[in-house]
């Protein structure tokens, strides 16, 4: 087994970026949003930059990008506009373009029989959670899952974290959390639980390694 692995009772696990490649779909539904708005399409390369703080600040990084806010920023009603064009657009296609990353099932399979809990706590508004799991058929495999939306704190913010392991009774030392940006590794850090990055995610175009996670591996395949 797993170095990373030694006494953990409940892994948690990010989506984006580590369970599912979504960024395709998430950009379909930035560039419908901008089409309707009248801005240029931003584009599937600099969308994926933009995910890991949940949609309203995808959504204002994209407003940003495309020069729709002024030096001021844009009003918060500007993006209630944008935001709602995005949540409806992505709506319509969730899961046309998005995969899971190889070693995934596998890695949720193994960990289901040996035993350890497994919770999703992700930055994607809890809408979306359910029918993409469906899709993706990784239903059944976690106790819990959050959205950035589920708490009145989302990642780096500890809280999503400690409220999964508080419902489970397991001590942070016991939880291990698996992600792919800075959120995850800060959250990890802030709530007191061991850390594995995955190096196949988003971090914001920046190399995950430099946040000094516990763990860092290439697919979740090395866990199984
Ligand atoms: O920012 C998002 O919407 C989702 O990000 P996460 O699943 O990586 O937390
Ligand atoms: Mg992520």
């Amino acid at each position: 087994m797993h170095d990373a692995l030694n006494d953990i009772d409940l892994i948690i696990y990010d989506l984006d970026g580590t369970l599912i490649d979504s960024a395709p779909d998430l950009a379909l539904a930035v560039d419908d949003m901008l089409q309707t708005m009248n801005l240029a399409p931003a584009g599937v390369d600099r969308v994926r930059d933009w995910v890991g703080n949940g949609s309203r600040r995808l959504v204002e990084r994209a407003l940003e990008h495309s020069g729709a806010f002024n030096a001021d920023g844009a009003g918060s009603e500007q993006v209630d506009e944008a935001l709602a064009l995005f949540m409806d657009a992505y709506a319509r296609h969730p899961v046309s373009r998005t995969y899971c990353y190889p070693g995934v099932i596998e890695c949720l399979k193994a960990q289901q029989a040996r035993g350890i809990s497994q919770a999703l706590v992700t930055n994607k508004p809890s809408r979306f959670i359910e029918p993409i799991l469906d899709a993706m058929g990784l239903e059944g495999f976690f106790s819990h899952t959050l959205g950035g939306d589920s708490l009145p704190q989302k990642k780096p913010d500890p809280a999503p974290l400690a409220h999964v392991a508080r419902a489970l009774d397991i001590a942070p030392q016991r939880v291990l959390m698996i992600g792919d940006s800075r959120s995850d590794v800060q959250a990890a850090r802030a709530f007191g639980c061991r850390c594995l990055a995955v190096t196949y995610g988003y971090n914001h175009g920046e190399p995950i390694a430099a946040l000094n996670p516990d763990h860092l591996l290439d697919s979740l395949e090395e866990l199984v």
